[in-house]
């Protein structure tokens, strides 16, 4: 509590379980927990990182004041001597996309990922160190998706033993990469390889792009921002660019060279690394996309639950209070299932990491068997969660009624930040696209005695699931995982072998893919779903401390997958994993879940441990004191510094006189 009354306290009492320890199961451990907590909190009480008006301010002072935030986040971490975990954690806590998280998050993963122990060791340093801020510079004008397409080249010139980046065309100026407008001296910028004349894909390359000196593009780079995107405040934080190069030479020892190596004398020697860790760095970043969105969604159901339970609306009897909305079952029955999926997304958020480090590990090994699991995962899940978590900030904007349209309920805000998630980091239906094609090869190789492994390992049962009889007969049979797990897996297997099966027909399987995109998509979503109940009950089974915390997880679980099942129903019954009878079981024990979420629904977001600062939303408060403190943030408005606007004598003024004249 930040001090007051609180007005939640009548449902905070109504818990039936240990919110401390659930605070510590969302944090991941207790160590997190403890460091989460004191970062938040350090970040919350400083003034310096105060994120008032921030919606206000025009482009040039907003930008001023996000370079301002993360000089001063910098010396904060220097400070206080902060690890990296506390410094990471500091970051996410000011809340405000800037130059820094594309330094972190893309150009050191980038050089970590595809550069040698020695570029390794002479970039790094000045990296971790800010002597050197980089950027990601991958998309151009004329491409994103299609990586392949990039028209920047980076042509091998012997004589003088360098690279010579070009941009040929309008098209393949840079075009996007966050830090590149305004902040980076450097940018690992992908393009075309050629030498000798002949073309060798996509690689990555250090370039300078600043002078260290005075901060002007060395001689033949044009750099600029790519000017305001959605919303007030929000993602124009970020300087995202446009670079153009004309002839920039590099030294050849700039290209990351852990793929592929050009020789002194123009030779590309590939190494034993799959070409496609080039792309490695989108599935590092993806994967931390995928835990993002736990906290996206979170925050947003937060305000939602908090602002449910103090407003009321209607049903009032004998002059007693009217009921609260979050009462209504139509309320619950669109914000609870957003809950659950808040909760089910950190804990694949949680597995996607584990899956990540394991891979990093194995590839460092030499071993690459386990890289297409990791990217059909990462992209897959990527593209399930975005989505969802866009769709239920707006969901929870409606859930606010009016007052969640203000930008002082904090929703509009993180709407507008959170949207280009479902396109950055690879747009959500292409990622679709490339999970599907790994479903359809799993398919087409069943009969071949290679079995599949990983999440897709359920396809291996393929015979028994292709059988599949639900066996529910009562309401309560849906709460048993294992027929849960059953069903899920019937039906991702039915629709993968039905679009297999259609794929089939097809003379070319590229026009068929290309024909039957729109049904894969609707399979991979199936396989990602499973995927997520999979992992939650899991989760479930691991040894969870705390009085009613797995019993709460439980109705959680149940109400994420029985949310699903009633949603895609027609795909369970069309594919006749459950017959129409048992999928009106299932939407029943969903309303009995409902109640059960209910008395504990205040205590399910408290156990995010958000402070006032991080959520950033009246309706959201702590304490709950949602109408004076609404009420005195009009106030504050510009458009309130005076009571007769700016303008009443040019253009209210003579329309109201003309008027009074036309009546008279
Ligand atoms: C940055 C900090 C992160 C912080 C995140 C947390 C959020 C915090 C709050 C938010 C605030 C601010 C942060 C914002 C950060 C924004 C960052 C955004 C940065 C970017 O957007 S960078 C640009 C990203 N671009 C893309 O993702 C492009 C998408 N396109 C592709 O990935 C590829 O081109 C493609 C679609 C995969 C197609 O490529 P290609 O034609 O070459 O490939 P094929 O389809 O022929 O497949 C060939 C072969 O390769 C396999 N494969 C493809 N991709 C991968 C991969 N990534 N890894 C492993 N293997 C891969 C594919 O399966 C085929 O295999 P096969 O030959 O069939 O066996
Ligand atoms: C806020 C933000 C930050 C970004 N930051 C960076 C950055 O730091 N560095 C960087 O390099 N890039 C960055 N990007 C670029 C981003 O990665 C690309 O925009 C993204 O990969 C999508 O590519 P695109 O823009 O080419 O979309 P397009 O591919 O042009 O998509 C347009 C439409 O076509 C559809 N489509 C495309 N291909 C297919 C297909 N094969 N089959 C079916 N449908 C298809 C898509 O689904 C979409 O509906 C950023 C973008 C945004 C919005």
């Amino acid at each position: 509590m930040e001090g007051g009354v609180d007005y939640l306290a009548d449902e905070r009492k109504k818990a039936e379980f240990d919110v401390q320890q659930m605070k510590i199961v969302w944090a991941g451990s207790h160590h997190t927990f403890e460091i989460s907590d004191r970062i938040s909190k350090l970040v919350a009480n400083d003034p310096a990182f105060s994120k008032d008006e921030r919606t206000m301010l025009p482009r040039k002072e907003l930008f001023k004041n996000t370079l301002r935030k993360a000089s001063y986040a910098w010396k904060r971490i220097n400070d206080l001597h902060l690890s990296e975990e506390e410094a990471s954690q500091l970051r996410f806590y000011v809340d405000e996309p800037a130059f820094t998280d594309l330094h972190w998050g893309m150009f050191i993963p980038a050089i970590k990922g595809q550069g040698t122990d020695e570029q390794q060791k002479k970039w790094l340093p000045l990296a971790y160190k800010m002597q050197i801020i980089g950027c990601y510079a991958q998309t151009e004008l004329g491409h994103g998706s299609n990586v392949q397409g990039l028209e920047t080249t980076a042509t091998f010139d012997p004589q003088t033993d360098e690279f010579v980046i070009h941009s040929p065309t309008l098209t393949s100026s840079k075009w996007w990469p966050g830090g590149l407008g305004k902040v980076s001296t450097h940018g690992v910028v992908y393009a075309r390889l050629i030498t000798d004349g002949q073309e060798h894909g996509i690689h990555g390359f250090i370039v300078q792009l600043r002078r260290l000196e005075d901060h002007r593009p060395l001689p033949g780079i044009i750099i600029g921002d790519i000017g305001m995107k959605f919303g007030n405040g929000a993602y124009n934080t970020m300087d995202n660019g446009v670079l153009r190069f004309d002839h920039v030479r590099i030294p050849r020892d700039q290209m990351l060279m852990r793929v592929s190596q050009v020789t002194r004398d123009g030779k590309v020697v590939q190494s034993d690394v799959p070409r496609q860790l080039v792309y490695g760095t989108m599935v590092y970043v993806r994967q931390t996309i995928v835990q993002d969105a736990s906290c996206a969604l979170s925050r947003a159901v937060c305000i939602a639950t908090r602002y449910s339970a103090v407003r009321r609306q209607f049903g009032s009897h004998n002059g007693g209070p009217e009921t609260q909305v979050i009462d209504y079952k139509t309320q619950q029955s669109r914000l609870f299932p957003l809950l659950a999926s808040a909760y089910a997304f950190r804990f694949v958020g949680e597995w996607l990491k584990w899956l990540y480090t394991d891979v990093t590990q194995r590839l460092q090994a030499n071993d690459f068997s386990t890289l297409p699991e990791a990217h059909a995962c990462t992209a897959g899940l990527k593209s399930l969660t975005t989505s969802v978590t866009a769709d239920g900030i707006e969901e929870c904007r409606k859930l606010c009624g009016g007052h969640g349209y203000l930008c002082t309920s904090g929703l509009p805000e993180l709407f507008a930040v959170y949207v280009p998630a479902c396109t950055y980091e690879g747009d959500n239906i292409v990622l679709m696209l490339q999970v599907a094609r790994i479903l359809m090869k799993t398919v087409s190789q069943l009969g071949s005695g290679k079995l599949p492994v990983g999440t897709m390992a359920y396809m291996g049962r393929i015979e028994h699931l292709l059988q599949y009889r639900c066996n529910v007969q009562k309401a309560e049979d849906w709460l048993n995982p294992a027929i849960v797990l059953e069903a899920f897996e019937a039906r991702a297997a039915r629709m993968s072998v039905s679009c297999a099966k259609k794929l089939s027909k097809f003379a070319n399987p590229e026009e068929g893919f290309a024909e039957l995109s729109a049904d894969l998509v609707e399979a991979v979503v199936a396989h990602c779903q499973l995927i997520v109940v999979s992992k939650f009950i899991e989760k479930l089974q691991q040894d969870i401390p705390g009085k009613g915390v797995k019993q709460q997880l439980k109705v959680l679980c149940g109400v994420y997958y029985l949310f699903l099942l009633h949603k895609h129903q027609g795909d369970f019954l069309a594919t006749s994993c459950v017959t129409p009878k048992q999928a009106s079981l299932a939407n029943d024990q969903l309303r009995v879940l409902y109640s059960q979420v209910r008395p504990n629904a205040i205590a399910l977001v408290d156990a995010f441990n958000y402070t006032d600062h991080f959520l950033g939303s009246i309706l959201g408060r702590y304490d709950g004191n949602v109408y004076p403190k609404l009420y005195e943030a009009a106030w504050k408005d510009p458009l309130n510094d005076s009571v007769v606007p700016d303008g009443y004598h040019q253009y209210i003024r003579p329309l109201l006189k003309q008027q009074r004249s036309a009546k008279l």
